[in-house]
């Protein structure tokens, strides 16, 4: 996708950059990352972590319109397309985040999301890089305190060294019996079939990936629609 950059009142409408330096030296300057910082009033809120160029999110968006989508990434013109997609068919209901998502964990209000997905992360192929995975210890728990009892996590990937390290993780927590347990008696889930597959999901799975999927709830209390 060849997206350009948005004009002053498109960007103004639909992205919120956060800068590494404000992150860390002013957060208190910056919007708690909930409905009332990003949207003005107190809908349920779900976000994607690392949305790309935000086909998945945008399709979501358009299937819930009572629901608001945050979408976040580092990428700048990824955002651009996804922000294109988003304007271009007017969705009141979708924002975007540009920054580091491990460094904004402190704007997340507790129990103010309702679902997490974290769908194909880079996985850093190479030992200095595995250090920048979004996924880990710290993300489960920010996420479990972020999102609300019975809410979920939705983890998808086509790496096997990523697949391995989501399942240790999930079964440490488990065992400890808070935060996050898996929804599905099944050690994890086959495939993934959602209304809009994103550009990542397309491209892995034309080149014969294997996708595997891990959707978790938070606590353990029932599932919310
Ligand atoms: C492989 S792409 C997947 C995009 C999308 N989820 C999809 O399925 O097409 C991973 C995305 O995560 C973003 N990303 C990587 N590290 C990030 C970080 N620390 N914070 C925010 N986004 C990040 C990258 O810029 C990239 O767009």
């Amino acid at each position: 996708m060849n997206a350009r950059e948005p004009d002053a009142a498109t960007a103004e409408r639909y992205l919120v950059y956060l800068s590494g330096y404000d992150l860390h030296n002013r957060p208190e300057m910056l919007p708690r990352l909930d409905s009332r910082g990003l949207f003005g009033d107190e809908g349920p809120m779900e976000i994607e972590v690392g949305c790309g160029t935000g086909e998945f999110l945008c399709a979501l968006a358009a299937g819930a319109p009572g629901t608001n989508f945050v979408g976040f990434d580092l990428h700048a013109k990824s955002l651009f397309g996804a922000v294109e997609r988003a304007s271009g068919a007017d969705f009141g209901n979708v924002r975007f985040v540009r920054g580091d998502f491990r460094q904004m964990y402190g704007l997340f209000v507790p129990d103010s999301l309702r679902r997490v997905y974290l769908h194909f992360p880079d996985p850093g192929m190479k030992e200095r890089y595995r250090k920048r995975r979004i996924f880990g210890e710290r993300f489960l728990r920010e996420m479990s305190r972020a999102v609300v009892r019975g809410g979920e996590l939705s983890l998808v990937t086509d790496d096997e060294d990523y697949f391995q390290e989501m399942l240790a993780l999930i079964e440490t927590e488990e065992r400890a019996a808070k935060g996050w347990r898996r929804a599905h008696g099944e050690p994890y889930l086959e495939g993934f079939e959602p209304p809009v597959k994103s550009r990542f999901q397309e491209l892995w799975e034309r080149r014969g990936r294997a996708v595997r999927r891990f959707l978790l709830v938070n606590g353990s209390a029932e599932v919310t629609t």
